[in-house]
């Protein structure tokens, strides 16, 4: 099987940039909105700039952002991503798309309505990530939804010609469930940290955990 792409979220200070940026992870992201993970473009630019992008991607998260905001942050750090994880309207997506044409991806909440809001989201969405729904909560909650219904978000986004994301408490525990249903990218910021920064041993023994499965499928 293919190695699902890999996203480590919420990279909100120095040692998680620099722990981040020499993982084997394919993209990192950074909050830009209201969270505990929360961090400013400014910030990121002293570590990018000490430690370099290293070929990671770099995914700003923002939830439902005015298009200054997130035109400012792109300024800054040159994003190669941005990810709308609120309830944005679509021609916000729109917008920003034929104004910066950086690839977009759009979290969508798990639940009854998630597949008729990635059809909705389609002719802005580059990638689409499904993350768990909690009440209270945008992201970030390190909580799984039933995987044994991702399926048909997996399969819609093939359909549709874009990559899925899967995301929502998963950690090295249980990625080889996550992993038996094949997503395209796998997105995670909770299950790889230790009182709420990022670990070097839990990185390394969630990417051992999907390398191995990968290389025996
Ligand atoms: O991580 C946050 O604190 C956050 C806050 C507000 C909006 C989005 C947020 N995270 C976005 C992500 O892509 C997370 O990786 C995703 O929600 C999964 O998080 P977790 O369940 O902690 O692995």
């Amino acid at each position: 099987m293919k190695r699902p792409l890999l996203k480590y979220c919420g990279n909100k200070n120095r040692e998680d940039y620099r722990l981040s940026s020499r993982s084997e992870a394919d993209c990192i992201g950074f909050i830009f909105a209201e969270s505990k993970r929360r961090t400013e473009p400014s910030e990121v630019k002293e570590w990018m700039d000490e430690f370099g992008k290293n070929g990671k991607k770099h995914v700003g998260v923002f939830v439902n952002p005015t298009l200054g905001e997130v035109e400012e942050a792109c300024r800054i750090l040159n994003l190669d991503a941005v990810q709308f994880h609120g309830e944005e309207p679509l021609s916000l997506l729109e917008e920003f798309k034929q104004r910066n044409g950086q690839e977009i991806w759009k979290a969508i909440r798990h639940g009854e309505s998630a597949l008729r809001k990635m059809a909705h989201y389609g002719p802005a969405a580059d990638v689409f990530l499904i993350d768990s729904s909690v009440k209270g909560s945008w992201g970030g909650t390190g909580v799984s939804f039933d995987w044994s219904l991702a399926g048909s978000y997996i399969k819609q986004a093939e359909q549709m010609g874009k990559p899925c994301f899967i995301a929502g408490g998963v950690s090295p525990d249980n990625v080889i469930d996550l992993l038996k249903i094949d997503p395209a990218g796998i997105d995670l910021a909770s299950g790889v940290e230790r009182n709420g920064i990022k670990d070097e041993r839990l990185l390394k023994n969630f990417e051992k955990r999907v390398f191995d499965y990968v290389s025996g499928h």
